[in-house]
């Protein structure tokens, strides 16, 4: 049912920015009674993403555009329309939607998130408490935060961690969607050692990889396990020149090679793209 906006509602469009979001390390520490996961996760983020518009109407209405469009049907359960909801946002939304969908890089959570703050700003309204954003996701509060942290809990405690080095990324989807639940079921083990309980500071990028390596993303087996191409673009980023690190994001299937230069990244790129036209590549600045 529409509803007459107020008469004051400003006549404006706002457009938010949702980053990938990248599981720099995912530790599975433990599971809740109520069956969801307990996380130790060193997030961050990348300058590609989805955007989200929203523009005052008399009635919520979602459009998606973009390259990834065609793998998201506009349906009710949307995560943009279940954060514009949370917010009694009546809005014409446009999702320009560049994320591989299911891919482990929280597309749906990061669209959640740039609605949640399209809508604030919009409707100069505050957020949604804490206990609604993460109700719309696991992901959606690191996303609603937006900058590298810590992530534990469900998703739910983030901590701020010391400033990273500067670092570049390609990201890897070979075109197969792994979804999240079924990932946790086939988790060997549960309960696997956190990360230490200190987060230094990480004056050189050399230290702050040596530092990743002793880490772990406690998902990458089951979704190898259902996804087996998982293990070939792992390779194929290994083995390009001046990849200091690669390693799946979430529950996959995308993967993210870490590297100290732009030009090496963009590179990478270029060659896993030329060698593999359907996979999903991008390069990225990391955003911490
Ligand atoms: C794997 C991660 O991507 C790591 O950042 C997230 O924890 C997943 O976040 P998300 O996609 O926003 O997850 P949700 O949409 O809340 O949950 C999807 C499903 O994943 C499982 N789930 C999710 C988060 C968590 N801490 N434990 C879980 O067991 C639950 O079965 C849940 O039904
Ligand atoms: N705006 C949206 N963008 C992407 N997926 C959405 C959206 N709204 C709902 N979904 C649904 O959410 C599910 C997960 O999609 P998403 O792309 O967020 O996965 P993901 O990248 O694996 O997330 P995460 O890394 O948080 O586990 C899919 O089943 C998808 O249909």
């Amino acid at each position: 049912m529409a509803t007459d906006l107020p008469p004051t509602f400003p006549d404006c469009t706002v457009t938010e920015f949702a980053p990938a979001k990248i599981n720099l390390t995912l530790h599975v520490t433990g599971q809740r009674a109520d069956g969801y996961h307990l996380l130790d996760s060193l997030v961050v983020f990348a300058d590609v993403g989805d955007r989200v518009t929203v523009r005052a109407a008399k009635a919520l209405a979602l459009t998606i555009t973009g390259p990834q469009a065609a793998a998201l049907p506009v349906t009710d359960d949307n995560l943009v329309l279940r954060a514009a909801r949370l917010m009694q946002g009546h809005a014409a939304i446009t999702l320009e939607k560049a994320l591989p969908v299911s891919s482990g890089i929280g597309g749906g959570s990061a669209d959640a998130a740039a609605t949640l703050r399209a809508l604030a700003r919009l409707m100069d309204l505050p957020l949604p408490e804490d206990s609604a954003v993460l109700r719309l996701g696991a992901d959606v509060p690191v996303c609603l935060l937006g900058r590298a942290v810590r992530m534990q809990g469900v998703g739910e405690r983030l901590t701020p961690v010391p400033d990273l080095p500067q670092a570049w990324l390609v990201l890897v989807n070979p075109g197969v969607a792994v979804a999240t639940p079924e990932v946790f079921r086939r988790l060997a083990s549960k309960d696997n050692p956190a990360m230490p309980p200190q987060i230094s500071p990480f004056p050189t990028l050399e230290g702050f990889v040596a530092c990743l390596q002793t880490m772990r993303n406690d998902m990458e087996d089951a979704a190898t396990a259902i996804a087996p191409v998982i293990g070939a673009v792992r390779s194929a980023l290994s083995a390009q020149p001046g990849c200091l690190l690669s390693r799946m994001s979430g529950s996959g299937a995308t993967c993210f090679g870490l590297f100290a230069a732009q030009d090496s990244a963009r590179a990478a790129a270029r060659a896993i793209q030329s060698a593999q036209p359907r996979w999903w590549v991008a390069p990225a600045r990391m955003l911490s």
